[in-house]
């Protein structure tokens, strides 16, 4: 029962008079969905731009060739052309070629010159022992959406992509253990597993675009590692081919084996830097029968952490996911958006809350308790409830949608950081009055528009985004490394979710111990002897 208050009353009331949402004061009237609909606007393949990306080598200080590699040659092309045949690549052909050579967020370009579609893990493993042989330096690719660089080649790298490879292997019903291939799109998976009353362990706004093989390389996290937890947990086994072209098949479906060395875990968040991933056995958890969503404005980022403390508590098992933004990630979101408003008022801070669970009744009961425990104690200053699927997509459409909108900024400067939950807001507000003090923030005729927040508050992982209305070469120079070193005081990490590529990688030594690069950078020589694997990336080159 909703103690009501009449501010309670009031604020429900004016949300009630702007929104279909469902304000939190009225009595529950959720229904079960299903998780499918939060397949979003998927924009993560192409930015749709026109603009033309500077080359990655020549924006980017510190990029030379390594002429050990050696440059292709037609002998090379047709070498390849015999294994993956005619159609399996693509030469020379600059159209065909741009896709594989640009990140979707047009930051990084490289100048392949031919993409191979290998469809076999056989074929796989024939292109790297050549390559390998040759010298001829590779950059494995899945579905390109990611926001580091790492997929993209800095120079004349041979692009491998691995979406040829999307077939599931197998499912056992019983266990919910899924085995795939490595370029099978998280979605599809999704989608297939929905029709078995199962799911996806991640879930993330790429997810359209996204392969599940670029998902184990980066280790992608998503929206729903609080419940599910990492790739490292669900990930049973992994089939991988190594430079010399041996094919590693640990493609366990066991939940228990402790018979040696856990192999798998290294090419997990690899990068793609030690071995290519071509096949995955995956544990999947059931479909939830229940799915409620809701949204709280706040105040305070101390409310923020009690709703996240106090969700915890009284949501325990059936929460799903604990996302935040702020405010003027809002604002940016607006400006790039037609979407109407989810509440009347603009508030500080919101939170995304969303539950899943097997018995709807159990779950709205705990849910109208915990939002009106929120209300009442003034945690939360307004509150939502989504009464049906296209509400949930309109409420998580806002949270997947700040990515986009600040693409379409002049210029915008990612980072990725994970921190203690209680440093988050104070990382973006010393970030803020950094910039102002710089000079660059604050003032009309600044470069910089905004600094934003959004993430996986409740991972501790924060996405600060700084929007900018031009290139400024100023700006770059007062985030890095000052950001990083913030961040390493809090003993953080310089990257949570989005990986190295050549954005981060010089930047290692912030995240981890010289012990740790020096043991990193054994195991990519044992491995790849000539280091022909996604060179110039992922680990500092001096
Ligand atoms: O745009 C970003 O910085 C984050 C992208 C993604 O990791 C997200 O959580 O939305
Ligand atoms: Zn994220």
């Amino acid at each position: 029962m909703f103690r009501a208050t009449s501010r309670l009353h009031t604020v429900c009331q004016a949300a009630r008079s702007t929104l279909a949402l469902r304000p939190v004061k009225y009595a529950p009237a959720y229904k079960a969905v299903s998780l499918t609909m939060f397949n979003t606007s998927r924009l993560y393949a192409t930015s749709g731009s026109t603009k033309v990306v500077p080359l990655t080598a020549e924006k980017y200080p510190g990029f030379n060739r390594n002429e050990q590699f050696k440059k292709l040659e037609d002998s090379d092309v047709d070498h390849f052309k015999a294994i993956v045949g005619e159609t399996g690549l693509i030469y020379n052909n600059e159209d065909d070629l741009a896709a594989f050579n640009t990140d979707w967020m047009n930051k990084y370009r490289g100048q392949s010159q031919l993409v191979l579609k290998p469809k076999t893990t056989q074929q796989v493993a024939d292109i790297l022992k050549y390559c390998t042989e040759q010298s001829i330096a590779v950059v494995p690719q899945g579905g390109n959406t990611g926001l580091v660089g790492g997929s993209i080649p800095v120079f004349d790298e041979v692009v491998l992509s691995l979406q040829s490879m999307n077939s599931i292997r197998s499912f056992d019903d019983v266990s919910g253990i899924l085995t795939a291939d490595a370029g099978c799109i998280l979605e599809g998976l999704d989608n297939w597993l929905n029709e078995k009353g199962y799911m996806m362990p991640l879930d993330l706004g790429a997810k359209g675009s996204c392969h599940i093989g670029g998902n184990l390389a980066t280790n992608a996290g998503g929206l729903r590692l609080l419940r599910y937890g990492s790739l490292h947990g669900t990930v049973l086994g992994l089939e991988v081919v190594l430079p010399d072209g041996s094919i590693l098949d640990s493609m366990s479906t066991l939940r228990k084996d402790n018979t040696g060395y856990d192999l798998k875990q290294l090419f997990i968040g690899s990068e793609g830097t030690i071995g290519v991933i071509t096949g995955v056995s995956i544990l999947t958890p059931r479909r939830p029968k229940a799915v409620n969503v809701a949204l709280l404005g706040l105040n305070t980022y101390e409310d923020v952490q009690k709703a996240f403390k106090q969700s915890r508590s009284e949501l325990s098992e059936i929460l799903s996911a604990f996302e935040f933004w702020d405010n003027n990630a809002l604002q940016i979101y607006k400006k790039h958006s037609d979407a109407k408003p989810l509440m009347e008022n603009e508030y500080p801070f919101y939170v995304l809350i969303e539950t899943s669970g097997s018995n709807k009744d159990h779950d709205d009961e705990k849910l109208t308790n915990y939002l009106e425990n929120m209300m009442v104690d003034e945690v939360a200053q307004d509150g939502v409830v989504a009464q049906d699927e296209t509400q949930i997509k309109n409420i998580w459409g806002v949270r997947e949608g700040f990515t986009e909108a600040l693409g379409k900024e002049a210029a915008v400067y990612k980072y990725d950081v994970s921190m203690p939950v209680n440093k988050i807001n104070d990382c973006l507000e010393d970030m803020r009055q950094h910039l102002k003090d710089g000079g660059v923030f604050g003032q009309p005729d600044s470069p910089i528009i905004d600094v934003v927040g959004y993430g996986h508050v409740g991972d501790g992982n924060l996405h600060l985004n700084i929007a900018a209305n031009r290139v400024d070469k100023r700006v770059p120079a007062l985030i890095e490394p000052y950001l990083f070193e913030w961040v390493a005081k809090q003993n953080g990490s310089i990257s949570a979710e989005h990986g190295l590529g050549v954005a981060k990688n010089q930047f290692l030594s912030y995240s981890k111990s010289d012990g740790m690069i020096k043991m990193m950078k054994t195991m990519k020589n044992l491995l790849d002897p000539k280091g022909v694997l996604n060179p110039y990336k992922y680990l500092p080159s001096q």
